[in-house]
C-alpha cells in the first residue's frame, strides 16, 4: 500500500495554491541538494493553472529537466499532443529555459518507438523528484487504460515506459495509441501527485480504494505500491 496522504481542497484554487507552492519547493530543494531536479507532468486541465504559476518563478530552470508522463502518439502540433499542451501552459516564461524530455519521436507506433523512450528516460535523475498525475473518470491515470493493449505489460514490466493501445472510449476518443510511465516508472519518484476534480472522480477514487481488478481500474495498480509516497489533492 501507498504512503498516502489525502488533501481535500475546497476550490480549484486552493489546490493550485498549494500545488504550486509544494512544486517550487520541492524543485528548489532539489536543486540545491543535487544541483539537478526532474519533475514528471500529466496534460489535463486540473495541473494546467499551477504549471501557468510555476512558468514564472525565479527558479534555476537550467537545471530542471521536465519530462513527461504520457502522450498520444501524434504529432507534437497535434491539438491533442501532451507536448503540445506542456510547452503552451508549464514552458513559459523563465521556464523556457528548462530542458524537456518529450516521449513522441519519429517512428511510426508507439511500439516501435518504445526503446528510444525507454532510453532517453534511463537518462533522467532517477528517482525523479516529483511525478503529477491525473485521473480519468474510467480510473486511467497516465495512460494505463482500462483493459488496453499493453496494460498488462505496463502493470508488470521494469522498464520505465510503456507503449499503451487503449480501447476506444468516450474518454479517448479516437487517438487510443499513447506512450506512458509503466507502473514502474509511476513508482520510480520521490513523491506522486494525483490531481482529481469533481464528485465523479471523487467516487470512481474512493472505488480505486477497494479491492478489485487493476485492469478494471488501473489507477487501483498505483495505490497498492508499495512505500510509493503518494499525495491525493481533490477539489470540487
Ligand atoms: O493525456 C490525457 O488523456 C489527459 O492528460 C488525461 O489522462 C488527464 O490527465 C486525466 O483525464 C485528468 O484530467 P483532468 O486534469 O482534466 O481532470
Amino acid at each position: 500500500m501507498v504512503i498516502l496522504n489525502e488533501k481535500f481542497f475546497d476550490s480549484k484554487d486552493e489546490m493550485t495554491e498549494h500545488l504550486a507552492s509544494l512544486l517550487e519547493n520541492t524543485l528548489s530543494q532539489a536543486i540545491e541538494s543535487d544541483a539537478a531536479a526532474s519533475i514528471l507532468v500529466s496534460g489535463g486541465s486540473s495541473p494546467a493553472p499551477a504549471y501557468k504559476r510555476l512558468s514564472g518563478l525565479d527558479l534555476d530552470w537550467s537545471k530542471i529537466t521536465v519530462a513527461m508522463v504520457d502522450e498520444r502518439w501524434v504529432s507534437p502540433s497535434h491539438e491533442k499532443s501532451n507536448e503540445a499542451f506542456i510547452n503552451s501552459t508549464l514552458l513559459q516564461d523563465k521556464a523556457s529555459n528548462a530542458v524537456f524530455v518529450t516521449m513522441k519521436n519519429e517512428q511510426q507506433s508507439a511500439i516501435a518507438g518504445q526503446s528510444e523512450v525507454e532510453a532517453r528516460y534511463q537518462s533522467l535523475k532517477q528517482p525523479f523528484d516529483v511525478t503529477i498525475l491525473g485521473m480519468g473518470p474510467d480510473g486511467h491515470t497516465a495512460s494505463l487504460f482500462p483493459h488496453a493493449d499493453g496494460l498488462e505489460e505496463g502493470l508488470k514490466t521494469e522498464q520505465l515506459v510503456c507503449a499503451i493501445n487503449a480501447k476506444e472510449s468516450e474518454v479517448t476518443g479516437s487517438i487510443t495509441e499513447r506512450m506512458s510511465l509503466s507502473l514502474s516508472g509511476i513508482a520510480n519518484t520521490k513523491h506522486a501527485i494525483l490531481l482529481i476534480s469533481g464528485e465523479a472522480k471523487r467516487t470512481v477514487y474512493e472505488k480505486a480504494k477497494e479491492q478489485g481488478s487493476e485492469l478494471d481500474i488501473p489507477l487501483r495498480a498505483v495505490l497498492g505500491l508499495p512505500d510509493l509516497k503518494l499525495s491525493v489533492f481533490w477539489c470540487p
